[in-house]
């Protein structure tokens, strides 16, 4: 199979909830949607397994993809494991808000969950690649609001040695996704917010002040949080060495 993720992920997604009016009950104020990008092995599950213990309220999108389990994961917690013509049938069903290939496999945000929550008034995080992160940017509705945020390692090296710690791929994989890093490193400033991934509960903290903070007004300044620190991306250089 081949959906090809450009012009089709991108093209909006037609009339579902997030078109209706949003509920009385919240005066009227839709969800904010939250984005976490970042390369595979800085540590996004890791940080927000933490940040959900911080904020148990949060609504988290559970992806769709087609790569196989990893042992330990849980199909329909850690993702919804489909096979390729399962995630065919949804693309030709506009059933993904965003939807990219990332080292050899499918993967994708089931669209009505997502704006069924928003249109509640209920916050909303997604842990996308990159690539789906843009095609969010772009979305007509969603898109000019969504708030962007890269977690980035403190150096490629140490991103490396995370990637490869884990041991969760073998040594094809893992390359494949240290050079997906590279590429992705280099989209920080595509970003609303970076927040630098030293220190777990530190990170965790940095995400859950960006979350009770106001909504940035897309395009604004951008930011970089690491723990307690803020600064603009100009002032630290992205880890690509
Ligand atoms: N576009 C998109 N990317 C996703 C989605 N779910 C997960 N990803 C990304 O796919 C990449 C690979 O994820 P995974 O196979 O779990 O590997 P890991 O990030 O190395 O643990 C990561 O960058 C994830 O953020 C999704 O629904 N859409
Ligand atoms: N701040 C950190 N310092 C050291 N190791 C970390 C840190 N954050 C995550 N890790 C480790 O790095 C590896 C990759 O983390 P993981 O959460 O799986 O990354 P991702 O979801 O971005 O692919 C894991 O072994 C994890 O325990």
């Amino acid at each position: 199979m081949n959906p090809s993720p450009g012009a089709d992920a991108g093209a909006p997604p037609g009339p579902g909830p997030a078109d209706r009016a949003a509920c009385p009950e919240t005066d009227g104020r839709r969800g904010r949607l939250f984005v976490l990008s970042g390369p595979s092995g800085v540590g996004k599950s890791t940080v927000l397994a933490h940040l959900r213990r911080e904020l148990p309220g949060l609504w988290y999108s559970v992806s769709v993809t087609t790569r196989s389990r990893r042992p330990g994961e849980r199909d329909g917690v850690n993702y919804l494991f489909l096979t390729e013509d399962r995630f065919r049938e949804m693309v030709a069903a506009h059933d993904l808000l965003e939807y990219a290939r990332f080292a050899g496999h499918w993967y994708g945000t089931p669209r009505g969950p997502v704006e069924e929550r928003l249109a509640a008034g209920e916050d909303v995080l997604l842990e996308i690649d990159v690539q789906g992160a843009r095609q969010v940017r772009r979305h007509p509705d969603l898109g000019a609001a969504a708030v962007l945020v890269f977690l980035a390692p403190p150096s490629f090296a140490e991103l490396e040695r995370r990637l490869t710690g884990r041991g969760t791929e073998d040594p094809a994989a893992t390359e494949a996704r240290l050079a997906a890093a590279r590429d992705e490193i280099a989209a920080e400033r595509e970003f609303d917010h970076t927040v630098v991934n030293t220190d777990v509960p530190a990170a965790a903290r940095g995400l859950v002040s960006l979350m009770a903070g106001p909504h940035p007004a897309a395009g604004s300044d951008a930011a970089v949080v690491d723990g307690a620190s803020t600064g603009g991306h100009g002032s630290r250089p992205p880890a690509t060495s």
